[in-house]
């Protein structure tokens, strides 16, 4: 279920607000700027979908954002759980560790969700606000905003993202630990207290 989390920047350990209403959520980013959309995701995800079939199913939604957006490339990040990979797990821990450093783009940050969840940690107007972005959700990041992002520790998500070059992702990486302070993915999912 998609939720929200906010904390004081300076107070990781007290909750400020949370909800799990879809509405709620959406006012409450609404009011730092970012926008957030339960779109139609129809498409039977398999693990065994490529890319090409991810970006084919969802080609008029991507189509008419992109024409909106003025977006000239797409991508589709993904991680599921491998078995038969020896290798997987490794592969998971590098993946998430990457997007729990805290970082900015120069560009808004544009994902539909089309498959499992993930966390996105926005560090807006003095506050923390965890994002658990589903299956469905369309979620806009004004360029600059400092975030991160946690998949947790047994990945399992597909997004579609949209880029304003055709480069595709490029981030500015702040140094800042401020994630090591915060309740990880894992940890809000199994609720206060933390
Ligand atoms: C959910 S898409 C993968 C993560 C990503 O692209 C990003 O920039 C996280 O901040
Ligand atoms: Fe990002
Ligand atoms: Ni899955």
């Amino acid at each position: 279920m998609s939720s929200i989390h906010v904390f004081r920047e300076n107070a990781p350990g007290a909750l400020v607000r949370a909800s799990q209403d879809h509405a709620e959520i959406a006012a409450i980013l609404r009011d730092v700027g970012v926008r957030f959309e339960a779109w139609e995701a129809s498409f039977s995800f398999t693990p065994s979908a490529t890319a090409e079939e991810i970006l084919a199913a969802y080609r008029e939604p991507i189509e008419t954002l992109c024409r909106e957006g003025g977006y000239p490339s797409v991508d589709v990040a993904r991680l599921s759980p491998a078995p038969n990979d020896p290798s997987s797990a490794e592969k998971a821990r590098a993946a998430r560790g990457k997007f729990l450093e805290e970082h900015t783009h120069d560009e808004d940050e544009v994902r539909f969700f089309v498959h499992g969840a993930g966390v996105f940690y926005l560090r807006l107007a003095g506050q923390v606000l965890a994002v658990r972005c589903e299956r469905g959700d369309l979620i806009s990041v004004p360029a600059g905003t400092r975030h991160w992002f946690d998949m947790g520790t047994q990945p399992d998500f597909c997004a579609i993202r949209f880029f304003g070059t055709p480069a595709g992702w490029i981030g500015n990486f702040t140094g800042d630990e401020i994630a090591r302070r915060f309740p990880d993915a894992d940890t809000l999912e199994r609720g206060a207290p933390w």
